[in-house]
Parts: structure tokens; sequence; C-alpha cells
């Protein structure tokens, strides 16, 4: 397979004929990326509509960005620490890699009371993102990997350029050496895990992206047995905890034992606004260690000092405002706008008798529409209402015949959206 993907790039290269090239050869791993990122993709398609329809006003409910203002407090806090570096005595230069010991502590209160997470544990980063990627960074090619399916793209992407995916299988559309955790309405999307591989590395999100769903106390404590029994690692992502309403676990580290066995990737993305902030965490217990008995923590705490300089201190000043008692009760109060517009689109989707998961626990809506492939869903939605979703497809194999529909919006847009959605999909021949 190696040698077929060679000659594509060497083929590639000859129908370029007047570029100049190098001698360096493409990474194998890169050519393995069979498919543009997702995001991208769904960027593309909104330009391409609103090309073809200049006049109509596109609802995005499609890349979970968030909609809403910053709170004054927090956005005056980053202000506030910007014009501070204008003066000698605020000015800093670079910060700890690890991320300010104040945010830090703050973010082990906050998160992690009574889990026995030490602010030591808690690395702040420029995003959650980012940090899948410096995680994967502490793993051989060798490692083996799972994943949920549907899953956020970027576990398996990151997976694939980091050379532990194998060659995609056309047939099915799953890379052959990652294991997909079948997650579907009826095993209330937890995996069975008595019938799922041992690997090394389990990627798990929850609340799920893109399902909504929140896996509870007693799943997730089969998935740390699960771990433990099999000595594997979970990459645990919690970005959406905050909105989690049903008292579902918002750290994997509430379950005992949890600490020996995972990892915990989170955001201010989702709750603060910050997607265009930039900043989020990832907390590597001392206690977690590799089959020879070295702390993970020591290689994270070196990949981090080697390849990230820190969050920016207007960020970071911007992150501890957000965990203030006033700021965070005013980021709760945009949270809690998000939830309400789910309300109402699921509401809207139920109204027209289809089965609709998540919402809940999570800004996305999962909706089914049995048999129909979820790119002509999206197209044909698209083209009717000027509102943009997400193929489940795009998650994976296990996305077919869903769209991920976010939450994010100000309420008219919202509003707009149901009443669009509720006097178009009636009409809709979706087989
Ligand atoms: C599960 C999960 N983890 C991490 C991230 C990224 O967090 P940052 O802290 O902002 O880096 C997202 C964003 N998912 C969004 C945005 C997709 C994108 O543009 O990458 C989504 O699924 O629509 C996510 O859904």
């Amino acid at each position: 397979p190696k040698t077929k993907l060679l000659v594509e790039s060497l083929k590639g290269m000859k129908e370029n004929k007047n570029d100049q090239w190098t001698k360096v050869m493409r990474s194998v791993n890169m050519e393995n990326l069979r498919t543009g990122y997702l995001f991208p993709e769904i960027s593309r398609r909104e330009y391409e509509h609103s090309e073809k329809y200049p006049d109509a006003k596109i609802i995005k409910l499609g890349i979970g960005d968030t909609s809403e203002p910053i709170p004054d407090c927090i956005a005056s806090a980053m202000a506030k620490q910007a014009m501070a570096l204008s003066t000698v005595e605020g000015y800093s230069g670079y910060g700890d890699e690890q991320g300010e010991k104040a945010l830090r502590k703050r973010i082990a209160e906050k998160f992690y009371k009574n889990m026995d997470v030490k602010w030591e544990e808690v690395f702040v980063s420029d995003g959650a993102q980012c940090d899948i990627s410096r995680v994967q960074m502490l793993f051989g090619s060798h490692v083996t990997v799972a994943v949920q399916n549907p899953s956020f793209p970027a576990y398996i992407d990151s997976s694939v350029i980091f050379g532990r995916a194998g060659n995609l299988q056309e047939q099915n559309g799953k890379y052959e050496r990652i294991v997909y955790m079948e997650c579907t309405p009826q095993n209330d999307f937890f995996p069975d895990l008595s019938n799922t591989p041992r690997t090394d590395i389990i990627f798990f999100c929850s609340p799920n992206n893109p399902t909504g769903t929140a896996a509870s106390a007693s799943q997730l404590r089969r998935l740390v047995d699960f771990a433990t029994a099999n000595g594997s690692i979970i990459v645990y992502d919690s970005s959406y905890a905050a909105y989690i309403s049903d008292g579902s676990p918002t750290s994997i580290f509430q379950i005992p034992g949890a600490k020996q066995v995972a990892i915990e990737i989170s955001s201010f993305s989702k709750f603060a606004g910050f997607t265009g902030v930039r900043l989020g965490w990832t907390v590597v217990p001392k206690e977690l260690s590799y089959s020879n008995g070295f702390p993970i923590v020591k290689d994270y705490d070196r990949i981090v000092c080697t390849c990230f300089n820190g969050a920016s201190n207007i960020v970071q000043a911007g992150g501890l405002a957000c965990l203030s008692t006033e700021g965070f009760q005013a980021v709760s109060k945009v949270l809690n706008h998000y939830k309400e517009n789910a309300k109402i689109l699921i509401e809207a989707f139920r109204g027209l008798g289809m089965e609709v998961y998540g919402g809940e626990n999570a800004p996305y809506l999962w909706v089914h529409f049995p048999g129909s492939s979820s790119w002509e869903v999206f197209a044909e939605i698209l083209e009717k209402t000027h509102i943009l979703t997400i193929p489940g497809r795009g998650f994976g194999p296990g996305g077919e015949s869903y769209i991920r529909v976010s939450s994010f919006g100000h309420r008219q847009t919202i509003l707009e959206a149901s009443k669009r959605l509720t006097s178009s999909l009636r009409k809709f021949n979706f087989n």
C-alpha cells in the first residue's frame, strides 16, 4: 500500500510539469488523509451556496461556533491585560509553557473539586483541538487507537497523521488499524465493550460530538474498568461538560481509578465563547504511566515545553475572569441561551415526527433520516431552507443517515430556522 501511495504521489508530481519541485518526498501519512477536513468542506459548501443565492439569509447551524458576545467582565479583563503590556511595570514576556499557576489552580478548583486533581497536572493550552495532537505526540506510530463511531474527526485524522491508522478501506470508509466503537440509539450511544478489541488508546468524547449524548456514571465506570483491565489509556474530551443538565459526570476523574488510566482534554471554547480567543487545558495525572512505569506527565511536560510556548497572557487573563464568581455567572447565562435554543430546535424536528437525539447535555442535535444519505439530506435542507447543518457521514460511517444541527445562534435566528424547517421539511421526500 505504501508503494501505491508513493506511485500516486509521484504521478501527482508528473501532472504538474511547470512547477519547481523539491526533492523531499511527501509523508505517506498525509497521503493517507484521503478527504479534506470536514469543517472547511462545510465552509466551502456555504460559500458555494451563497454564490448561487446571493440574497439568501443563510442560517449557520453547522460548524459548532459560538455566536453570543463574551460577557463584558471577561472581555474587560483581557483588555486590561492587553493595556498593561504597554507599560513598563505591566509588561511581561514568555510565561510558563504549562500555563499561569493562578489559572491552573483555578481550573483544578473549579472543574475537579474532590477529584484529587492537582494544579500541577493541569496544562493550559490554546485549545482542545491543538491538545488532541499534542497528546498524540506522546505515543509511537505502533500504538493502536479506538474511537467512538460516529466521532469528532480530529481523533481519526490526527491518528492518520501520526501513522497509526493504516490505510483507508474504501468499501466501508474505515481506517484498517482503527477500532470503531459503534454508538447508536440501540446501545444508548455507548459502545458494547464486551465486543471491543483491546487498543492502547481509547478516544472518548462526552458530552458527545456529534450525537449530543452524555455518558452516565455507570457507563463511564465500565469504560474505566475496561481500560484498567486492558492497560489502555482513555483520552477523554470534556469540551462540552458545562452543558450537562442531567447530572451525568462532567469529568472522567469523577470515576474512581480513572487517574491511573485517563487523560482529560477540555476547552473554554464552548462554555465561554472562546472559539476565536483560543484557550483550553489538558489534565495528565501523575499516576498515569507507560508500560515501563515512566510517568506520562513528564513526557507531556517535555512536549509542551518543546512544541508550545504557552497560551497568550491576554487570553489567560480572560480565562481567569471566566472562572471568577461574576464571570462564571455571566457565561452560565449564555450557556442557558444555547440550551434554550436547543429545546426550540428539538421541538421543531419532533413536531415533524423526526427522531432527534442529544440537545439536552450538549449544543448538538443528532437528527435521524432513516435510509437517507446524510450528504443528500444536508444538501436538500440547504437548498430548500438555506440552513447549514453537518452531514452525519462526516463524523464517520456511523453518522450515515443523520445530520448534526448545532444550537449556537441568536434567538431570532433559531426561531427563524425553526419556522423554515417546520414549513419545509414536511414537503421533503427523504428515502
Ligand atoms: C469534541 C471537540 N473537541 C475539541 C473541539 C475544538 O475545541 P477548541 O478548544 O476550540 O480547539 C471541538 C470543536 N468542534 C467544533 C468546531 C470544529 C472545528 O472547526 O474544528 C464542531 O464540531 O463543530 C469539539 O467538538
